[in-house]
Parts: structure tokens; C-alpha cells; sequence
């Protein structure tokens, strides 16, 4: 199997720089992963299973048992599209990595999902600095079966390549909105904070942490806020947003950005741990074990 990568450049994502990859789009090898492969998915899928119950939003429980993914083995792309299209018309496609960012955009703007298709080795389990199969496919697909929810990823994407058009700054204050919601959102239940940002589903520590630490601030979801503010890379985040339902973000995130990302221009960008006056506040956060500098 021809599993050498291209790597281009470098890009600052999630976890640091990491590279980017131009390889267009790959057939899922299934047939090639290895019996540890699917032992890391089987160990990884029924940790963070127990880990949810009661943490993740009930949308994401939902959309997930609806995807019928198993522990068993790693999901075959063809199976899981199978159902995706059947319901909301999304498609997952195999890549090597992270894409260059008009390529990630053009894909999600057609209602297609890159996923990795390598899954982390055993000695990563707990942390390794680029997305994975098990990040992309156990924390992202899920929510693509929830119409809103898969609505909202395509409304991204189109934005991104409209971003992409503007200027850089344009970009730095969409990703942004990405990380805070896609990435680390929270949501607000009638029984209280739940999870469904996929950076935090596909991460043990994260999810208990995100919702039962004292230490970061939990701030509700506001459009031009959390476009301003900054965040971590390589550490917890030191804010979630909380939104009371996506279709409060399909709301909020209609309107045409163009004017909005000509006002943030005027405005100084919010370090990741500060709190505003105008804030709606769940939790102002102690700020126990923050890093002083690091902010992206
Ligand atoms: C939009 C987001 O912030 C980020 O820049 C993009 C870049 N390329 C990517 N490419 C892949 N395959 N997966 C991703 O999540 C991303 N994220
Ligand atoms: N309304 C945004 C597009 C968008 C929708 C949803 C999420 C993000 C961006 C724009 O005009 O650019
Ligand atoms: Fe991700």
C-alpha cells in the first residue's frame, strides 16, 4: 500500500503546526489496518461511551446511535455513507490529513466530510497532535445525521470559502467561530451543560474537564465575542461558549459576515481566558492551571 504522504506546508491548527497535506482524496485501506489498529478504536470507542452518559448533548447521543457505529472494528467509510446520505446527504471521504484550508472549506460547502483514515497507535491514546480517524470519525460524523446540525457544516464551509476570498484577518475570525462550536462547543439542556463539540467528545480529560472543572470560563454563545477571542492550542481551553440550540447558531451565523468581519477589524482581539462585563456568565472560571502566554 502507497501510504507515503506529501507534505507540503506546515499550518497552525488544533495542536501546533502540523502538516498540511495536498494528497487529493484516498480509498479507506480497510483491509490494511492491523489488529492493534482496531484495538486502539475498540479501547477508545467504549472509554468515551461511559465517559458521555450525561455529558454529551442528548443531540449528539441521538445522531450517534443513529449512525451505528460499533466498537468492534473500524467502521468501514462505504457503510457509514450508506446511512449519511440516506439522511442528510453527506458523504465521507478519506484523506491523509489536514487539508489546505480552501480545499477543507470546498469540501464541507458540498456536503463532504474529510475524514483521516490512519487511527492513532496504542502509546497515543490519550493525545497525539494532529486529528485522527477516531477524532474525525467518533467526534465529527455523528452530528452529520443531525439536519440542523449538518445544515450549519455546509452554511460553514460556503462561508469559508467566501472568507478565503476576503482577506486573512477574515479567516483567523471564522476559524475562530470553528473552533468555539465545531471543535469545543458546549450546549445548554433543560438538565444542564452538555458537550457536542467533537474536540472535546473524541477526548476523555476534556470531557470531564470541560464540564466539571472550576477552572475555565463557561460563556454564552455570542456571534462577534467569539470571533474576537483567542484560544489554545496545546492546552484545555481556558473559555467554552455555550449555545442553547443549534438552531440558535443556524441563526446567528445566517446573516452575511462581510460587514461583521469590517467591524472586527476595528476591534482588538479577547486573550482566551478573559471574561467581559457584557459576558452571559455560567461559570467565571479560577483560571487554576492556565498557561500565561500561548494564546493563538
Ligand atoms: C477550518 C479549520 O479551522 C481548519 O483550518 C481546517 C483546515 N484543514 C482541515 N483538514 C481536515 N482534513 N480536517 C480539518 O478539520 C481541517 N481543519
Ligand atoms: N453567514 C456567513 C456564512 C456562515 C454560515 C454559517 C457558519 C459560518 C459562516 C457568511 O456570510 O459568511
Ligand atoms: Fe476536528
Amino acid at each position: 500500500m502507497n501510504t507515503t504522504p506529501q507534505r507540503v506546508e506546515h499550518q497552525l491548527t488544533d495542536k501546533g503546526y502540523v502538516p498540511v497535506y495536498t494528497t487529493a482524496v484516498v480509498e479507506q485501506p480497510w483491509s490494511s489496518y492491523s489488529s492493534d489498529d482496531h484495538a486502539v478504536w475498540a479501547q477508545l470507542f467504549e472509554r468515551q461511551q461511559k465517559v458521555l452518559v450525561g455529558r454529551a448533548s442528548d443531540e449528539f447521543l441521538t445522531a450517534q446511535r443513529a449512525m451505528h457505529m460499533t466498537p468492534d472494528r473500524i467502521p468501514k467509510f462505504d457503510d457509514l455513507n450508506r446511512t449519511l446520505r440516506a439522511h442528510t446527504g453527506w458523504e465521507l471521504i478519506g484523506v491523509e490529513g489536514l487539508l489546505p484550508e480552501l480545499t477543507f472549506f470546498d469540501h464541507l460547502a458540498n456536503r463532504r466530510f474529510p475524514v483521516t483514515w490512519w487511527i492513532r497507535k496504542p502509546e497515543q491514546i490519550d493525545y497525539l497532535s494532529e486529528p485522527d480517524l477516531f477524532h474525525d470519525l467518533f467526534g465529527h460524523v455523528p452530528l452529520l445525521m443531525n439536519p440542523v446540525f449538518a445544515d450549519y457544516m455546509q452554511a460553514y464551509g460556503k462561508g469559508g470559502v467566501k472568507a478565503h476570498g476576503i482577506d486573512p484577518d477574515a479567516l483567523v475570525h471564522l476559524t475562530r467561530l470553528y473552533w468555539y462550536t465545531v471543535e469545543f462547543g458546549l450546549i445548554k439542556q433543560a438538565d444542564g451543560l452538555r458537550i457536542y463539540g467533537s474536540g472535546i467528545v473524541s477526548s476523555k480529560s476534556e470531557s470531564i474537564y470541560s464540564l466539571e472543572s472550576n477552572a475555565p470560563n463557561r460563556i454564552g454563545f455570542d456571534l462577534e465575542r467569539v470571533m474576537r477571542t483567542r484560544y489554545r492550542i496545546d492546552t484545555f481551553q481556558k473559555t467554552y461558549f455555550v449555545i442553547d440550540s443549534f438552531e440558535q447558531l443556524m441563526r446567528a451565523t445566517e446573516p452575511d459576515f462581510t460587514p461583521i468581519y469590517q467591524r472586527l477589524r476595528e476591534h482588538d482581539s479577547i486573550p482566551a481566558g478573559d471574561v467581559l462585563a457584557s459576558d452571559a456568565v455560567f461559570n467565571r472560571g479560577t483560571g487554576e492551571g492556565w498557561l500565561t502566554d500561548g494564546d493563538v
